[in-house]
C-alpha cells in the first residue's frame, strides 16, 4: 500500500465544451480510471487544476458586476472553483466506490495554500487562466483591460496570466492525513490551493494569485509524507527532443539527469518544465518517486510500471 498523490492536468475535467454538464462528464471518465489506485489498496489524495475554471468565472463576474454585486478578488474566485470542482469529483468518486462495492467515501478540502507575500511571481506574472484568444481577440480584451496581461501560450493561442507564487507549505494538510487515516480519499490543494500569505498579525489573507497545481500538488506530497507523486497529463511519457524527429521517451530518469535537460531547454516553459520542477522538488525533498504520465496510461503504469519515473 502506498500514499500516492495525484495531480490532474487539463484534459482530466475539461474538453472544448466547457458546460458544467461536459465538465462532470469528464470528471466520470478521468475517477473511473482513478478508482484502479483504490482497488490495488493505495491511499489516494486527488488534486487538480482549475486554469480554465478560474479565468472564466472571473470573466462571468465581470460581465455581470454591479456596486452592489462586486467582482470577488482572484483568491475567493479560486475557493469557489475548488469548490465546484471538487464537487463534481467527489459525487463522481461516492458513485464509482459504490458501484464497485467499495466502502469507501471522497470529500474535498477547500485547501489553503501559504504563499510568501513578497514572491517575486507578484511582479512578474505567468500563469494562464481562463479561455484561449486568437491575437486579434486578445488586443480587443487587452484595450478593455489595460492592466491585463496577455501571453502566447505554448502555440496554442493567447492567454491572460495571472502571479503564480510559489507554495511554502499547505496550511490544510493535518486534515488532509487526518481524512486517510479515517480511510477516506481526500479531494485537496485544488488549483494549487488558495493563496494567502500571513499579514502583521499571523492571520491569513488571500492573494491576487493563482497557484500552479503541480507545484500545489508537490508541496502537499512532501508535507503529508506522500510516497508518490503522480503527475497525469496528456503525454505517457516526457520527452527529449518533443516534437522533433529524434524525439525520444524518458522511462526511468533522476533527478541529476533532469536538471541536466532543464538546461538544454528541453521542457516548454508553460508546460511541462512546471512538471518537471515539481517533481525534482518532491523527490528531493522526500526519499518518494514522482511520476509522469497520462491518464489513459494509468493500467500500464499500475500492471507495468509504465511511464516517466524520476528518482534520486
Ligand atoms: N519535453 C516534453 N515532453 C512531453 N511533453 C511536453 C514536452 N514539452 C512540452 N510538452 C507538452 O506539455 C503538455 C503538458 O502540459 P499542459 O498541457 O500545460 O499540462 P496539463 O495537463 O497540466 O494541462 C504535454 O501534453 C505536451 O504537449
Ligand atoms: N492552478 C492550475 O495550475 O491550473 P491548471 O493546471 O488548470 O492550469
Amino acid at each position: 500500500m502506498k500514499k500516492i498523490v495525484v495531480a490532474l492536468g487539463g484534459n482530466a475535467i475539461l474538453s472544448k465544451d466547457a458546460s458544467a454538464k461536459s465538465q462532470q462528464e469528464a470528471i466520470k471518465k478521468t475517477v473511473n480510471v482513478l478508482v484502479e489506485f483504490i482497488k490495488r489498496g493505495h491511499q489516494l489524495v486527488i488534486t487538480h487544476g482549475n486554469g480554465p475554471q478560474v479565468g472564466n468565472l472571473l470573466l462571468q463576474q465581470i460581465a455581470e458586476s454591479t456596486a452592489k454585486n462586486p467582482v470577488m478578488p482572484l483568491d475567493t474566485i479560486g475557493a469557489m472553483t475548488e469548490g465546484s470542482i471538487g464537487y463534481w469529483m467527489q459525487q463522481a468518486f461516492n458513485e464509482v466506490l459504490e458501484k464497485e462495492n467499495i466502502h469507501k467515501k471522497a470529500a474535498t478540502i477547500i485547501t489553503q495554500t501559504e504563499v510568501s507575500a513578497d514572491d517575486p511571481a507578484f511582479k512578474n506574472p505567468s500563469k494562464p487562466i481562463g479561455p484561449f484568444y486568437q491575437k486579434e481577440e486578445a488586443e480587443q480584451e487587452q484595450k478593455k483591460h489595460p492592466d491585463y496581461i496577455f501571453v502566447e501560450d505554448a502555440g496554442r493561442g493567447y492567454r491572460r496570466v495571472v502571479p503564480s507564487p510559489i507554495p511554502k507549505e499547505v496550511v490544510e494538510y493535518p486534515a488532509v492525513s487526518a481524512m486517510l487515516k479515517e480511510d477516506l480519499i481526500p479531494i485537496a490543494a485544488g488549483g494549487g490551493g488558495i493563496p494567502v500569505s500571513k499579514d502583521a498579525e499571523g492571520n491569513f489573507i488571500g492573494q491576487e494569485a493563482v497557484i500552479d497545481k503541480d507545484y500545489g500538488a508537490a508541496k502537499l506530497a512532501e508535507n503529508i509524507k506522500a510516497d508518490e507523486l503522480i503527475i497525469l497529463t496528456a503525454v505517457d511519457y516526457v520527452f527529449v527532443n518533443f516534437n522533433k524527429p529524434n524525439q525520444s521517451k524518458l522511462t526511468n530518469v533522476t533527478v541529476s539527469e533532469l536538471k541536466h535537460y532543464i538546461a538544454e531547454d528541453q521542457f516548454a516553459k508553460g508546460s511541462m518544465l512546471p512538471k518537471i520542477n515539481a517533481a525534482i522538488e518532491f523527490v528531493e525533498k522526500t526519499d518518494g518517486k514522482a511520476i509522469i504520465t497520462s491518464l489513459d496510461n494509468v493500467k500500464q503504469l499500475l500492471e507495468k510500471g509504465v511511464g516517466t519515473i524520476i528518482s534520486k
